[in-house]
């Protein structure tokens, strides 16, 4: 069994990775931490878990994480590079959930984040957590970065086109819709159910953090000496709790066929168990994904026109964060990938 301890467990992302991992048969959870919960039973705070767990929240503390296997962060960015230098000097196993490892360019990192990097070299150490790239080199890393919920869902999207130089790289447009999940369980104004319900609107179109690491992602798989990946993405809060939409625009510049195109991405993820790509003329839906790690993905090439489309759904606190940090898990632990991950959505 591998010993597991969760730094922020009370979060969206917390209580997503208890619920998965409740039922995960090679996992046995030892500590779960809340600074604002410390002592309290976690059944009694989320009675979704009554039964699963005999354990009361805990303050986290450096000794008790160090005698785990495996820690997961899934707290605010800033947290991870001050705690995991520590555990990882112990030769402890880190999954980081939020965004402190996950971009090589340090001064970018410090410009979107507003904040100094407190560990530089450690996020160059740090392994990106997206299986569909990273798979080898996540089974040997002793720290994952797990990806953002958004660019995991635009870099599914856009990898068969970018990894075969098949469109224009510096005319990507990204306009995907989150659910309010997305923003944490923090109460903010802005996400209370009177100013969100029957409302939809873009936010952050000037740029958004996460927009350096599309980017980052799409350069990393294209063809050396293409220019590099540039991108426009627009994000958009959605009156619903989980799931992202990505609808994603491209520059055809190869001239493939609709029929081409759709082979292109089928033979891509002929072997991913968790990217399924939908038949021609496919809308993928969000509840189609809903508590799942899988992505669901279409592509089309409206009026035969060069403008590619690709449609792809995630579940944002999922494939988008806990679940995908569950598939690295098993990548990391030579455990069957699917492992504890295999349930269809929940409908309706
Ligand atoms: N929500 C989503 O869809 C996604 C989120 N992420 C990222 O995952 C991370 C967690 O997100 P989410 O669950 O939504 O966040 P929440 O705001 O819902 O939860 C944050 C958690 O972190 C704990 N925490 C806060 N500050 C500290 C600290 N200084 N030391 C230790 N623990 C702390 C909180 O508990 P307490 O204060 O009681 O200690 C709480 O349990 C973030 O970095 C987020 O950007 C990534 C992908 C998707
Ligand atoms: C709806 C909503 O507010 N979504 C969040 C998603 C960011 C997130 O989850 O944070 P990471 O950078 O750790 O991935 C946002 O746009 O800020």
């Amino acid at each position: 069994m591998i010993k597991v301890a969760i730094v922020g467990g009370t979060g969206y992302t917390g209580v997503e990775l208890l619920r998965i991992l409740a039922t995960h048969p090679q996992v046995d959870v030892t500590a779960i931490t809340s600074r604002s919960l410390n002592g309290t039973r976690v059944s009694e705070q989320f009675p979704s878990l009554r039964g699963h767990y005999d354990l009361a929240f805990c303050e986290p503390n450096i000794e008790q994480l160090c005698a785990c296997d495996l820690v997961f962060f899934a707290t605010p960015h800033g947290v991870a590079q001050a705690q995991v230098p520590a555990l990882i000097e112990r030769g402890v196993r880190v999954i980081d959930l939020s965004a402190d490892f996950r971009l090589k360019d340090i001064p970018a990192w410090e410009a979107w984040y507003g904040q100094e990097h407190a560990a530089p070299a450690l996020a160059q150490e740090a392994i990106y957590g997206l299986p569909e790239v990273n798979r080898a080199d996540i089974a040997d890393a002793q720290l994952v970065a797990c990806p953002g919920c958004y660019p995991t869902a635009i870099q599914l999207g856009w990898i068969p086109l970018l990894e075969a130089g098949v469109v224009e790289p510096a005319q990507l447009i990204a306009s995907a819709a989150s659910g309010a999940s997305g923003a944490g369980r923090q109460a903010k104004t802005e996400l209370i159910l009177a100013e969100n319900s029957d409302n939809f609107r873009a936010y952050s179109a000037a740029g958004h953090r996460h927009l350096p690491e599309i980017e980052q992602g799409l350069r990393g798989v294209q063809p050396s000496g293409a220019s590099p990946a540039q991108v426009t993405f627009v994000p958009h809060l959605l009156p619903m709790i989980r799931g992202i939409h990505a609808t994603l625009f491209a520059k055809s510049s190869a001239g493939l066929s609709p029929t081409e195109l759709q082979t292109l991405f089928e033979q891509r993820y002929k072997d991913e168990p968790f990217v399924d790509v939908l038949p021609p003329g496919s809308h993928p839906q969000t509840r189609s994904v809903r508590g799942t790690n899988m992505c669901r993905i279409s592509v089309m090439q409206p009026q035969d026109r060069d403008t590619l489309v690709v449609m792809s759904v995630i579940d944002n606190l999922a494939k988008g964060a806990s679940a995908q940090a569950v598939q690295n898990m098993n990548i990391m632990f030579g455990l069957t990938e699917t492992l504890g991950l295999e349930s269809p959505a929940l409908l309706p």
